[in-house]
């Protein structure tokens, strides 16, 4: 359904994406997941049409977008970060007026607000004014308008940044029923949870570059690591680090923290101490962690997911 190859846009000096390729099969949920900047609304930017890439090929269902980017457009929705809303006029206006730039009888336009009001439990605020709604209200309607076109594909970028547990769990819903119904979905997002829980196939974006991609499955068991080990120390040294990295390639350092990556932790875990006991550190806490996407995330980059 969708087909991207070596995908590069470069704005000004930065290069925002250095050849990103994948392939979404009609139905799948793909989840592009990576920090702030990583390149994902750039890449949803550019499946749009609403930015030019400076090279790289795009299909969307069976359709060349730089050859004809109007017909493309036909079988997309688009949820934009920012929120493309009137305050001053009321939830359904705003849908109406959304709606109304599509090719779309307006007896089957205002059913379909109505259908999509409800899915997005709004139906009894559709005629208060926008500026009255909650952030997560705001997003909720933003999301609606882009599906009122009934896109065979939908491009969502971090719809949940900022928003209230009721709205992001309604969110997830109503993706998790989207997808059932086939519809194709790329959904961005810097929240690992997301990934895990909505995506079919994740691919792990940093730097402008897909790093890894495949199921969860096939990504947790595509490392040579099953566990990580958190081990804080109260005199950790620059020594200390050299010392135990020598014996360890798997390892990464966060402050007076350092992280192990171990296929066999039952073996591992009494060598990673008695050598950190060896070397005079002192340990204050330990953790075990199962790998999960910000561990892998880690492990690809040496940077947290969330804190870049
Ligand atoms: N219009 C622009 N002009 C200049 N630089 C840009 C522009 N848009 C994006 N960039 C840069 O391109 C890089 C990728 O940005 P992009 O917005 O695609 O990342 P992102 O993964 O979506 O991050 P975020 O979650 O913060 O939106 C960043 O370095 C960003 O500063």
């Amino acid at each position: 359904m969708i087909d991207v190859l070596n995908l590069k846009k470069t704005f000004d000096t930065i290069e925002a994406l250095k050849g990103i390729s994948f392939n979404i099969a009609q139905g799948e949920c793909y989840g592009l997941l990576g920090p702030n900047g990583a390149g994902k609304t750039t890449t949803i930017s550019i499946m749009s049409t609403l930015v030019e890439p400076n090279e790289g090929e795009i299909n969307i269902a069976g359709i060349d977008l730089r050859t004809n980017p109007q017909e493309c457009k036909k079988n997309i929705g688009v949820v934009t970060q920012e929120l493309a809303l009137y305050n001053e006029l009321s939830a359904y206006d705003n849908l109406l007026f959304w709606g109304g730039l599509y090719d779309v009888p307006k007896p089957e336009l205002i059913a379909r607000i109505d259908q999509t009001m409800k899915l997005f439990g709004l139906f009894d605020r559709k005629n208060d004014k926008v500026k009255t709604y909650s952030g997560g209200m705001k997003r909720r309607i933003n999301i609606a308008s882009a599906l009122l076109n009934k896109p065979k594909i939908l491009f969502m970028d971090e719809p949940t940044v900022g928003i209230d547990p009721q709205s992001r769990n309604l969110i997830f819903e109503v993706v998790e029923k989207l997808r059932k119904e086939g519809m194709t979905i790329v959904y961005t997002t810097h929240y690992m949870e997301e990934a895990e829980r909505l995506c079919d196939r994740i691919g792990i974006i940093d730097n402008g570059k897909i790093i890894a991609q495949g199921t969860l499955n096939e990504l947790k068991t595509s490392g040579s690591m099953k566990e990580s080990v958190v081990i804080s120390f109260t005199n950790l040294t620059d020594a200390h680090h050299s010392s135990i990295a020598n014996d360890w390639k798997d390892l990464l350092r966060f402050d007076d923290t350092l992280h192990f990556y171990t296929m066999d932790i039952q073996g591992d875990l009494s060598k990673i101490i008695m050598k950190c006991s060896n070397i005079g550190l002192d340990i204050s806490k330990i953790d075990i962690k199962k790998i999960n996407l910000e561990t892998i995330f880690l492990s690809l980059t040496g940077k947290k997911l969330r804190d870049t």
